[in-house]
């Protein structure tokens, strides 16, 4: 049996990468949504929560991980962050390899990794696709999240590869600068050339 194509998808903050991984997901392709698996084992009984309050003390309660709260703690202090990280990469790339056994006789699935390139998760997979829009586009819709302030942005891009040389290391774009439609079809025509080159 042949494996799975695994298509890396990453792109900067805001790019619309969550709204493009789950254009994959409702044409049928398996996702695995590294965001998410963090949220879910951040949460209410999650399996880093214990973890999470004895390296940063305060951060949890009842709902599990304060994730406004750390996130103010870790975005600014480079060792605060790299303590949180190794928390939480090392039981990412766990779930990575379940997800992947349960679908290993999928066409194709998608890694939504937000640090592909950041951490080196770029040589794993078989395509990397990045989404892009223009930096403008990206700061409006930054800007108009609850909680997001111009500091916290340039925060984040500085810790984050620049979407130019993110882009100049894709093997595929997807443009988000335009209608979601637009963004739809490319998705769309990308998992017909995939579809079909895996047939040939
Ligand atoms: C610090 C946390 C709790 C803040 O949560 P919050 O909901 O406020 O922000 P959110 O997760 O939406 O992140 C905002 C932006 O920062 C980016 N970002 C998150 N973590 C990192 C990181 N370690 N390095 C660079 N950028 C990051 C995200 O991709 C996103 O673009 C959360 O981001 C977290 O647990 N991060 C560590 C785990 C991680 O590396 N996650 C990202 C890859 S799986
Ligand atoms: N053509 C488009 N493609 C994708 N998103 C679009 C488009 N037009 C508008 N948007 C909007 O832009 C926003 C992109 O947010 P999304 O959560 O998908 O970004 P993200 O890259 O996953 O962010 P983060 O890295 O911060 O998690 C959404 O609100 C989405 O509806």
């Amino acid at each position: 049996m042949t494996r799975p194509l695994i298509i890396g998808l990453t792109g900067s903050i805001g790019m619309g990468k969550s709204t493009v991984a789950a254009m994959f997901a409702e044409a049928g392709v398996p996702v695995f949504d590294a965001d998410a698996e963090v949220r879910a084992m951040q949460g209410e009984g999650g399996e880093l929560v214990e973890a999470i309050e004895a390296a940063f003390p305060g951060s949890t309660g009842p709902d599990g991980v304060d994730r406004d709260a750390l996130g103010r703690a870790v975005f600014g202090d480079k060792s605060k962050l790299a303590r949180l990280e190794a928390i939480v990469h090392p039981a990412v790339a766990e779930r990575r390899q379940l997800f992947l056994l349960e679908n290993a006789g999928a066409p194709m699935l998608v890694f939504d990794i937000p640090l592909l390139f950041e951490r080196g998760g770029d040589e794993a997979v078989d395509l990397v696709v990045v989404v892009s829009a223009p930096a403008d586009i990206q700061r409006e819709r930054v800007l108009a999240r609850p909680g997001m302030t111009a500091e916290k942005f340039a925060h984040i891009l500085g810790l984050q590869v620049p979407d130019a040389d993110k882009r100049a290391r894709a093997d595929r774009v997807i443009d988000t600068g335009t209608t979601l439609d637009r963004t739809r079809q490319q998705v769309h025509a990308l998992i017909a050339e995939l579809g079909s080159n895996r047939a040939n």
